[in-house]
């Protein structure tokens, strides 16, 4: 194969090329979002109902229970765990959580801890809570005391810092709060449990810091929130509802979530924006429109709420304090300024209701073009189907499918009319349903680099894409997809195979070069910035490659070129995390060269154009 490449550049690659979908599915609470407690506000469940306790367990014979409390913490959390001691108790006796499928307990940690406490008869007891961090066999790590009053029937907050002594290998550990026999007889009311280890960049009710710096390492420009399917509800009553999820984390109630658990909402539209800010990426924020995953579309006449909450929705993001009321909370949530945003999506995959998109996508983009013109509105139906009013100017769309799919459809962007309307392939991942894989496997991840170099080829169109879904709880019972991109437990995080192949993808610029065969198994993408040219190679086959490079131009002659290939059947794996990792080396260049591509590749070489 020959490869021709111009001199001059046909379209620049948008900054906003590479990002990050992301939704709470597997992957917010007990994941990204740095809580460690699970189940630590009762939220959503039913007093009663054995499963109201889930992720708790009595220690030492306490006797606990939810309650719907006659005095709530707060009316966004009616429930409460009630402890009872009981009399003739002796030892530490109270409950504990085994967080999100374990907890790591690290020695170089400082760990902030948090409940609310009142006790609903006056008792005259007057001592400590202890509260610890332990393994499943009871070995203390660290602990610390919080006093407790029996005068106080009122909610109060209690804090303590715990600092474990070691660091063990397992993260079969357990928070607990016990009580010692001076407290036997006494019951007592919890509510809002908070345990947070550090977060990215220290922030407050922040992200887990090696998962983000995972994610920060793949540079994205844009996090696509708060879904996908998470968005939408199982009925227009449990959608994401944005007010919801700001302020006091005790004034949140959480919801039913689209992927079968409860979320906190801890992770809420103001986190999820300082987290972007954190990142150097731009939020691609969602509305909910009118449509739930019961597959109810609101009838038009009932919309105009709906339209409203996007209005304050985004106003809570962009508006000026002084113009709207959204604006005015995150003001007093302490965000004076504004936070950037450029694209709103209107729902997610609504090609499913496509016929009442034509309305709903009338009135919400009809009215938030009014209300913010200086937005770009992202459509998900179908392009051009059905047609809409007003003329989308962006879609999002979605794939998922085999590895030979992606390497057969690299042109699928090629053939799009080039009439102003512009695409976000805001979800894509090859996904191996008939071996229902686990973890990507590189002949998935080529088949992926291969579709990759339709992205940049069409750049001119294609302003946006993000494999899908973004992160995954490998514990069992704690994941409802795969595969997934990036893999973590309570202690680890996973780089899978396509993560290197979204991690190596970047260039400023696309110079033109001969085609591909799109039937064929070799593909190739040339871009370059200010001081570097990337040559893609993508080999789908099981055999090498040869490729012959014509520059345009004379080039140093040693360049380095960063080669992702292994067994096409070959997953990183939480047994094998590192099996198929880069491999950068230097190779020796020139204006006209030869690459041979292994089988199962993607190589980039990079120039420096200096
Ligand atoms: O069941 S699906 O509709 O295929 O779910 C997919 C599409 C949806 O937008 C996203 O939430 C999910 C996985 O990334």
């Amino acid at each position: 194969t020959t490869v021709v490449v111009n001199s001059t550049a046909s379209h620049a690659i948008p900054s906003t090329l590479y990002g990050q979908m992301f939704e709470d599915i597997n992957s917010g609470d007990g994941g990204l979002y740095a809580e460690l407690l699970q189940n630590r506000a009762f939220q959503q469940v039913t007093p009663g109902d054995a499963t109201a306790l889930y992720a708790w367990a009595a220690v030492n014979g306490g006797n606990i229970t939810v309650i719907a409390d006659s005095d709530p913490v707060s009316s966004a959390l009616p429930n409460a765990l009630q402890l009872t001691i009981p009399s003739g108790a002796s030892g530490s006796v109270g409950f504990g959580n085994e967080g999100y499928y374990g907890i790591n307990v690290n020695s170089s940690w400082t760990y902030n801890a948090s409940f609310y406490y009142r006790f609903p008869e006056v008792s005259d007891f007057s001592g400590d809570a202890t509260v610890a961090l332990q393994s499943a066999s009871g070995e203390i790590y660290a602990s610390a005391q919080i006093p407790v009053s029996g005068s106080q029937t009122t909610w109060t907050q209690v804090y303590a810092q715990l600092t474990p002594s070691t660091s063990p290998s397992s993260t079969a550990n357990n928070f607990t709060v016990t009580f010692d026999s001076s407290a036997a007889g006494n019951t007592i009311n919890f509510a809002m449990f908070l345990l947070f280890p550090p977060t990215f960049k220290d922030r407050a009710n922040g992200m887990r810091i090696d998962v983000a710096e995972v994610l920060y390492s793949m540079k994205p420009s844009f996090f696509r929130l708060p879904g996908g399917n998470n968005l939408e509800g199982q009925s227009a009553a449990t959608r994401w509802i944005w007010n919801n999820t700001v302020g006091d984390l005790v004034d949140r109630p959480g919801r039913v979530g689209d992927w079968s658990y409860i979320n906190t909402d801890g992770l809420g539209l103001l986190e999820y924006l300082y987290w972007c800010e954190d990142m150097e990426m731009e939020p691609f924020m969602a509305v909910w429109a009118g449509y739930s995953l019961d597959g109810t579309s609101l009838p038009e006449d009932e919309l105009a709420p709906y339209i409203q909450a996007a209005i304050d929705q985004i106003n809570f993001v962009t508006g000026d304090p002084s113009g709207s009321s959204a604006a005015a909370l995150r003001a007093s949530l302490g965000r004076e300024e504004p936070f950037s945003l450029t694209y709103v999506e209107i729902g997610n995959e609504d090609f499913v209701a496509s016929e009442s998109y034509i309305y709903r996508w009338r009135d919400f983009a009809g009215n938030l073009t009014a209300a913010f013109p200086q937005l770009k509105f992202i459509a998900t139906t179908d392009p051009f189907n059905p047609i809409l009013d007003p003329t989308p100017q962006q879609y999002d769309n979605h794939v998922y499918s085999s590895p030979d799919w992606f390497a057969e459809n690299s042109f699928y962007y090629d053939d799009f009319e080039r009439n102003c309307t512009y695409y976000f392939q805001g979800e894509y991942a090859v996904t191996y349903a008939d071996e229902n894989l686990m973890y990507p496997t590189i002949q998935g991840s080529i088949g992926e680099a291969a579709y990759m170099t339709g992205f940049e080829r069409n750049a001119d169109i294609v302003f946006a894409a993000s494999y899908a879904p973004l992160l995954m709880n490998v514990a069992d019972g704690a994941y409802q997809w795969i595969p997934n991109l990036v893999e973590f437990d309570a202690a680890n995080v996973y780089k899978s195979t396509s993560f290197y192949v979204q991690h190596l993808n970047r260039g400023t610029e696309y110079l033109p070069s001969t085609l591909p065969d799109p039937s064929g198994t070799v593909f190739w993408s040339v871009t370059s910035d200010s001081s570097t040219l990337a040559i893609k190679v993508v080999n789908y086959a099981n055999t090498t490659e040869d490729v012959t490079f014509q520059l345009p131009f004379a080039v140093a002659s040693s360049a380095t070129v960063t080669v992702l290939t292994g067994d096409s059947t070959a997953s990183n794996t939480p047994t094998d995390p590192n099996l198929v990792t880069p491999t950068t080396s230097a190779i020796t260049i020139g204006q006209a060269f030869n690459y041979t591509a292994p089988a199962y590749s993607l190589s980039v070489i990079n120039v420096s154009l200096s």
